[in-house]
């Protein structure tokens, strides 16, 4: 699965007079996950859009796999995605969701099976998912960006939302994806659960990075608060963002 790294390279967007994103580089690996994290307005959403093509970069590009997301043959099949706002038709049903999204990959409904059955949602399936909980609204999102079997997998404040079991099993469901070699990008705000399931960190603010590289070793690097505990992920992002706008 070596072919989903994802590699962003001096991207830049800006809105007028304002950069949003400013010469961002940074890299998520096979069989690792990467969290993406970064205050309020850092740029995050907007350098997620630009990898997926919903934004033109001003400058600088952003690959998945060597190549840009425009540049994919089969788009769904290379790079599942779950964003926020994406949801299903209320009055559909979780299977006939994901039968719809498969049939335009040209995916059998057998497919569609093994995904509801690798995201827990077999019972679920057959009733609308305008009355799933969050977390069953979460499962289907999943659901649908394994449909193809994407080396790649980008998801959007994942636990936003779910209760201490739904965010117990979407950091297992994501631990599991990236052992299969996949790579996993995560946004969030929620420092504490990402410090229990990041391999690699991409911290950023106000559209540039502030640091990257293995958690254990950006942990390393801060100075601690005090001298008889290691710093955890939250002080250290604190430490480094708030040091980061006030250059
Ligand atoms: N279409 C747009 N036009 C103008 N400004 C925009 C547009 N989209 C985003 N911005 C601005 O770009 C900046 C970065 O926004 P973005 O949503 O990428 O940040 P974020 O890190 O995802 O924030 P959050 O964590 O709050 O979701 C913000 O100041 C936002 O107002």
């Amino acid at each position: 699965m070596a072919e989903g790294r994802i590699v962003v390279s001096e991207l830049t967007k800006r809105f007028g007079a304002d950069t949003v994103v400013d010469h961002l580089s940074f890299t998520a690996e096979p069989g690792r996950v990467t969290c993406f994290l970064g205050p309020n307005g850092a740029g995050k959403t907007t350098t997620l859009k630009m990898l997926l093509n919903l934004t033109r970069p001003t400058s600088g590009t952003a690959t998945i796999g060597g190549i840009t997301f425009t540049e994919m043959a089969e788009p769904l099949r290379s790079v599942g995605v779950v964003l926020e706002s994406a949801g299903a038709h209320p009055g559909r049903t979780g299977r006939d969701h994901l039968r719809v999204v498969a049939a335009t990959m040209g995916l059998p409904d057998t497919r569609v099976d093994e995904v509801l059955d690798s995201v827990g949602l077999t019972t679920a399936a057959r009733r609308r998912a305008g009355r799933y909980s969050q977390g069953m609204r979460q499962r289907l999102g999943i659901a649908t960006a394994l449909l193809g079997d994407p080396a790649t997998l980008i998801f959007d404040e994942p636990t936003n939302g779910l209760d201490p079991a739904g965010v117990h099993w979407v950091r297992g469901r994501l631990r599991a994806l990236a052992d299969e070699g996949r790579t996993v990008l995560v946004s969030s705000h929620l420092l504490t659960e990402m410090e229990m399931l990041a391999d690699d960190v991409v911290i950023i603010a106000a559209g540039r990075l502030v640091t990257q590289g293995p958690l254990d070793a950006v942990l390393d690097a801060a100075p601690a608060p005090d001298s008889r505990a290691k710093p955890g992920l939250e002080s250290v992002f604190l430490h480094l963002t708030q040091e980061a706008e006030v250059r």
